[in-house]
């Protein structure tokens, strides 16, 4: 019929011109190819001749949750760089690293950070510029200082007991989803410090929603934008939902901002001085004074982006550090006895086994895949004996710095919490301990994830003993890259018997 129509009609294409089309549409892709491989500025950077001549390799690994995986395998194969992608280079050297990140000219990739925008709209880690980016920053760096924390203790106390009160209730006997208790947990400790105590969302969606925008993260990595206008009006309910989850996300942001707003009428004690990050953006007298006026919008995904940042990570991190406890009663029962004589949350800092574990729960699962990207600046780069051109992306990752380094690490495939216990060589080892990223766009938030990931593993390691649930396999909490690390399931069952 097609044929009968273009053979007939003049309005429509003829065979020829199909065919001359598809020619040019061939040869482009060759030439794109052969440009790439042998002519490109990135042609003598090693990696992979299918990753350095298309984007659909990257593609390909991202959406099977591997590009981090494989990214690691590469630089083990081919060194300190590699290309994955016709313009993205990895780097796993630290100092290179180092030098490039500390710099403020370098815009983060804005094609990677895109995926990351809220119900539409930008937050701090999809501004591409520093200049933008700083002073988004500067609330969260002065809400979460120890000092803040410290007076916030109480309230997060509040919270990681209600979590235990709601894990007392299974009494051992039947296995419970640790992703959701700690999502729902880190949603509560991480309000406070986003809207501060008058801010008290409804827990109870979160994981969900937030569980489904890690995996739609994937997907706008992958999927041309179309798609996801198709999806949103698709019979597919759960991709339906996946897809609403980044609005789902904005409206939490948004709720953030509405009690925000409503607590700034009540009493509040003159002698508390504790400043939350929402304050901070609105306050003209702050600090470092945001210098433009918000929208209602660009306030509401800043809040949202701040929810995210702050949940996914940690709770990701801890649910690692959970299960590879469950798996090594030994050393369960190693951590409980410290921790049983640390008086005062305010000294969990000097419990060393317990710092020992946070640290290679980061290591060995790093919250955050690939720990940030840079965009080479006009007149170029050069690079661990590479010249890299305008434009290119480069980027690096903590899971591969212990790798490089299998001297100072020579079992780094395993979770060994006792290697950060030893004294000798232990500097250089925290050196290439870079989970938070590094340079100008390194986490803000990082006090606040280390600080909670005490209080939450010394309360629950002190009130249960922790075992893996018959349901949680190696094969079902093998890594999977959806925003982070996760497993596919996007869920852990663990088993929590009350001491
Ligand atoms: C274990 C927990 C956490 C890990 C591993 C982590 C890791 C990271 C990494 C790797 C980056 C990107 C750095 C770069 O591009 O160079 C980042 C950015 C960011 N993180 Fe975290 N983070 C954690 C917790 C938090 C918390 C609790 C907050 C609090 C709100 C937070 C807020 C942010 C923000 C706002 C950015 C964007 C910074 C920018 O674009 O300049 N993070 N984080």
């Amino acid at each position: 019929m097609l044929g009968y129509i273009l053979a007939t009609s003049d309005a429509f294409l003829s065979w020829n011109t199909l065919l001359y089309l598809l020619l040019f549409f061939f040869l482009y892709e060759l030439g794109y190819i052969i440009y790439h491989a042998y002519f490109h500025a990135l042609s003598k950077v090693p990696g992979p001749w299918l990753a350095s001549t298309t984007s659909l390799w990257i593609r390909w690994q991202r959406w099977n949750g591997r590009l981090s995986l494989e990214a690691d395998k590469l630089l083990a194969k081919y060194g300190s760089i590699v290309r994955i992608s016709p313009t993205m280079v990895i780097v796993n050297d630290h100092d290179a690293v180092e030098s490039t990140f500390i710099r403020k000219d370098l815009d983060t990739s804005p094609t990677a950070i895109r995926a990351l925008r809220v119900g539409g709209h930008d937050w701090t880690v999809t501004y591409p510029q520093l200049s933008i980016a700083r002073e988004r920053r500067h609330p969260v760096m002065i809400a979460s200082t120890t000092k803040n924390l410290k007076s916030w203790l109480p309230i997060f106390r509040n919270h990681i007991n209600a979590m235990a009160e709601d894990l007392r209730e299974s009494k051992g006997t039947r296995s419970e989803d640790v992703v959701r208790h700690l999502r729902i947990c880190t949603l509560k400790t991480s309000q406070l410090l986003i809207g501060g105590p008058g801010v008290d969302l409804d827990p109870q969606d979160f994981p969900q929603i937030v569980g489904e925008y890690n995996f739609l993260v994937v997907w706008r990595l992958c999927l041309p934008e179309w798609a996801f206008t198709w999806l949103k009006y698709s019979p597919f309910s759960h991709a339906r939902f996946r897809v609403d989850s980044s609005d789902k996300l904005f409206d939490l942001g948004a709720e953030v901002c509405r009690q925000a707003e409503a607590q700034k009428n009540n009493y509040r004690d003159p002698t508390d001085d504790t400043q939350h990050v929402y304050g901070l953006c609105t306050d003209t007298n702050a600090k470092y004074p945001v210098q433009w006026s918000w929208t209602k919008d660009e306030l509401g995904a800043e809040m949202a982006g701040q929810i995210l940042a702050a949940t996914e990570t940690t709770s990701s991190a801890l649910t690692y550090i959970f299960y590879e406890l469950a798996k090594d009663p030994i050393l369960l029962e190693e951590l409980y006895q410290e921790l049983i004589v640390v008086d005062d949350d305010h000294e969990l800092d000097s419990a060393k086994l317990l710092d020992a574990c946070i640290k290679e729960g980061l290591r060995f699962r790093p919250p955050v895949a690939l720990t940030g990207s840079r965009a080479v600046p006009p007149g170029g780069l050069d690079l661990l004996g590479h010249h890299l051109s305008e434009g290119t992306i480069v980027t690096t990752q903590s899971l591969s710095m212990s790798r490089q380094r299998q001297d100072l690490f020579p079992d780094f495939d395993v979770y060994n919490p006792k290697r950060w216990l030893e004294e000798e060589n232990g500097a250089e080892r925290r050196r290439l301990l870079v989970p938070f990223g590094v340079g100008s766009r390194r986490c803000p938030g990082g006090n606040m994830a280390l600080y909670q990931m005490r209080l939450i593993i010394n309360s629950l390691i002190q009130d249960f003993k922790i075992a893996l649930a018959p349901e949680t396999t190696p094969e079902k909490m093998a890594p999977f890259e959806a925003n982070g690390y996760r497993s596919h399931h996007d869920r852990c069952d663990l088993i929590f018997i009350p001491r």
